[in-house]
């Protein structure tokens, strides 16, 4: 209903050309109006039917208002648009600088697909970015192998994303703080459970100009509340830091299956300028590919509250798909669950937009993938079949990796316990009680139940009163 409110604004009235051809709104549905949505045919008209006299949208005039907004915003780009599409990156960033250097923090199944993406850039731009990118690799030993001489010299991180050939410009790093040594983009990539102890010993280690992206999907609950990630590295080591959250299993977009991503980002109080610092365009030329569509928003909140909190509605997915409850239930629950992810985003973090959830893939498309082929689900389904705990599950399915809504979901209850506001978060609360208190998983339907509807703020007029008729 925003997007319906606003153009609402620009429609005319008047009656319908007789050689256009009528498309009823009510069939085209808010989201059909957004700007990033597919823009109608030309010559098409579209009727509103929410208020009589019958008004409708002329289509043509839209779309070259349209084009003319974009042609004005390409040309005074703001880095703080919300949700602008970066145009095309490439020869347009004139830099003043030594290109930028780039670690990848992590080389997990997603850590090593997201260096992946990023070394296949650096080695594309090479004015933007220094071509070596170092991989901090959490050192093992396979086979009587380290892990980082394998992937260094086979070129594949044959544990946690095997299969798959990464580029030889990236170099596994055993070191924390050597890989570190003059990086000026940090990109974070690590299962958040271990987030604290890598930002401890980055302390002292990092400047304070250098810029930072978080690909975590979690929280940090402490003292300070219930904190993004990204946050959380910018409280701990003092640099700015923003966020990357999608639609995104990463088998598939390491074989290079394409997929969308969001990437958020606000520019901090010390930026150093255009062609010196860290923007939206240098982070969409860092993480964009053919196979890999970049949007750059500002959004951090919104963009790592639905990455979250995606994981925890994916178990409860696994568990009715477990139960064999089939797609209805699976439907039911990512319901219930987005209607809790807008909510709890809203109630901590007001900052956060809901657009954000539904127009971008960081939002209900992620929640979608994740509750269709993730760890996550799968775990849950695990559970359900084998009658295995959520530790075990995860230890015999995942070969080291992490389902991280295990983790998500607790602390997510010790926030809302703290708060007295376990009731108003059923499923997830539910999600908690199967995973740690053994509840029967078939309890869900009862449990949630109780969802009252969440009021998303309408900027639509109100209607006028109306005037009582006197029997
Ligand atoms: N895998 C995906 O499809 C995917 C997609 C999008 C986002 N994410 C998110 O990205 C983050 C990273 O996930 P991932 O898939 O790369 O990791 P993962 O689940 O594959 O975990 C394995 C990684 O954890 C490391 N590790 C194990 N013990 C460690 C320790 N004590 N200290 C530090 N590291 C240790 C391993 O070395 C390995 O690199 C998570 O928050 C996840 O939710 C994952
Ligand atoms: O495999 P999962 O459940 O950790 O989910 C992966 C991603 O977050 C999907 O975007």
């Amino acid at each position: 209903m925003l997007a319906l409110g606003r153009f609402a604004t620009a429609a005319t009235t008047g009656a319908a050309r007789p050689s256009a051809r009528a498309v009823p709104l009510s069939l085209l549905g808010p989201l059909s109006l957004s700007v990033s949505a597919p823009v109608p045919l030309p010559g098409s008209l579209l009727f509103m039917h929410s208020a009589p006299p019958l008004r409708y949208f002329d289509v043509d005039e839209y779309i070259l208002k349209r084009r003319k907004r974009l042609t004005m915003s390409t040309a005074t780009a703001k880095h703080h648009a919300p949700f602008k599409r970066v145009e095309s990156v490439q020869n347009i960033i004139h830099m003043h600088r030594d290109p930028f250097k780039v670690t990848v923090i992590g080389s997990g199944n997603w850590g090593t697909t997201i260096a992946k993406v990023v070394a296949e850039n650096t080695v594309l731009n090479p004015h933007l970015f220094a071509q070596r990118v170092d991989m901090w690799v959490f050192e093992e030993d396979i086979d009587g192998e380290k892990l980082t001489e394998i992937i260094n010299t086979k070129h594949q991180n044959v544990k946690y994303l095997p299969g798959i050939d990464l580029p030889h410009n990236l170099v596994a790093n055993p070191s924390l703080t050597d890989s570190v040594k003059g990086a000026d983009i940090l990109v974070f990539n690590v299962p958040h459970q271990f987030l604290p102890r890598i930002v401890s010993q980055l302390k002292g280690h990092v400047s304070p100009s250098v810029r930072a992206i978080s690909c975590l999907k979690g929280f940090e609950v402490g003292a300070k509340g219930v904190q993004l990630l990204s946050s959380y590295i910018t409280d701990e080591l003092e640099i700015q830091c923003g966020a990357l959250s999608g639609a995104n299993l990463a088998p598939e977009v390491a074989k290079e299956h394409w997929s969308e991503t969001t990437v958020a980002y606000q520019l901090p109080e010390d930026f150093k300028g255009e062609g010196l610092d860290v923007d939206h365009r240098v982070l969409k030329a860092l993480f964009h590919r053919p196979y890999f569509h970049v949007n750059v928003i500002d959004d951090v909140a919104g963009i790592s509250i639905a990455g979250a909190l995606k994981n925890v509605v994916a178990l409860a997915c696994g568990f009715v798909e477990g139960l064999g409850w089939g797609n209805n239930a699976a439907a039911a629950i990512q319901r219930v669950g987005l209607g809790e992810i807008i909510k709890f985003g809203q109630m901590f973090f007001p900052e956060s937009r809901v657009e954000t959830y539904y127009q971008e893939s960081a939002g209900v498309a992620d929640l979608i993938t994740t509750c269709s082929g993730g760890r996550n689900v799968k775990v849950a389904k695990y559970m359900a079949t084998q009658n295995k705990d959520a530790f075990e599950a995860e230890k015999e399915l995942l070969n080291g990796q992490s389902a991280q809504g295990v983790i998500t979901c607790k602390e997510v209850h010790e926030w809302l316990a703290k708060c007295e506001l376990t009731e108003d978060f059923p499923l997830f609360e539910a999600v908690y009680q199967i995973v740690y208190n053994g509840m029967p998983m078939e309890q869900i339907p009862e449990m949630i139940d109780e969802l009252e509807p969440f009021e998303v703020e309408d900027d639509t007029p109100e209607a006028e009163p109306q005037t009582e008729v006197q029997a």
